[in-house]
């Protein structure tokens, strides 16, 4: 599964259009061209506009908002959803600020075809108490299992949080994946480039859940990885690119251990 969509990506090197934060922009778009997506950061409303009609997926991402942003995002996500291009929702920070949980609750009526963030978030986003301070989790991913299912369900939305063991849902199927490694949560915009990965993986599968999980498969593989070689959250970034970069594809021992991290025993 998490193989051959990785393949797909590398093949297919589909646009990924990102409105995104101005922590994540640039190591989301090195994530996306390691994995073997292309990148492009655009946030104007009219461009964003344009470009979500003819872009592989689109990540909306809030952690740093601002009303010319939200414009953006608006007209990004209206964009997509009139030409059917599938776009991800991580809800950067939403609960304690005001305009970007107005802005993200608006957004989410755009219909995402997934929607990824940490459990404070996704607690927040589906109006349930537990949220966070800023942009870090305070809450553990099974605390937000049922505002998770809940937002799917309502929704009709994939639903992934990240934590330690990550979670994800379409509302009626749940599954876990595990690897990764702690030094993930030490450096920032980790899980805005899981987006990014993820929206690349959306791009070239049309089975949102199966694409979903691998997208989260092979970013807790890689993860392992670069953390087993790192010696801190510095040279955890560059080992992280590497890996991706470097995961062999279907039939490989990086695909088999990708898989094996999906709802392990
Ligand atoms: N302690 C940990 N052990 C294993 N994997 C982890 C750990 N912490 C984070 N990860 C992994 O890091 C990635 C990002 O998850 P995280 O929950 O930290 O994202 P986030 O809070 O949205 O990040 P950000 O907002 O900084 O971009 C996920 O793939 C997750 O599985
Ligand atoms: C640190 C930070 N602040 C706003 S967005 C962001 C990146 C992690 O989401
Ligand atoms: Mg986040």
């Amino acid at each position: 599964m998490s193989e051959s969509l990785l393949d797909t990506v590398r093949e297919r090197t589909p646009l990924v259009h990102c409105v995104t934060n101005l922590v994540a922009t640039t190591f989301s778009a090195n994530a996306l061209l390691a994995v073997g997506a292309s990148p492009a950061m655009v946030e104007d409303a009219e461009e964003a506009a344009e470009l979500a009609a003819v872009a592989g997926a689109l990540v909306v991402n809030t952690g740093t908002m601002s009303r010319p942003r939200a414009e953006g995002m608006h007209a990004a996500a209206g964009a997509a959803r009139d030409a059917g291009t599938p776009w991800l929702l991580d809800p950067v920070g939403v609960g304690p600020l005001s305009l970007r949980t107005r802005v993200a609750s608006e957004l989410l009526g755009l219909g995402p075809t997934v929607v990824r963030g940490n459990a404070s978030e996704i607690l927040a986003l589906a109006g349930h108490e537990g949220g966070g301070r800023g942009v870090d989790a305070t809450a553990s991913v099974e605390a937000a299992a049922d505002a998770a299912d809940e937002l799917a369900r309502t929704h009709g939305t994939v639903v992934a949080v990240s934590g330690v063991v990550d979670r994800v849902t379409d509302g009626a199927t749940v599954h876990r994946v595990g690897g990764g490694h702690p030094l993930m949560g030490r450096v920032t915009a980790m899980g805005c480039a899981l987006g990014a990965v993820t929206a690349a993986f959306l791009a070239v599968g049309d089975d949102v859940l199966a694409a979903t999980l691998a997208a989260h498969a092979v970013v807790g593989a890689t993860g392992a990885a670069a953390g087993a070689v790192a010696r801190g959250p510095g040279s955890f970034v560059p080992a992280w690119l590497d890996e991706l970069a470097l995961f062999d594809g279907a039939g490989g021992a990086d695909g088999a251990a990708a898989q094996a991290l999906v709802d392990p025993a």
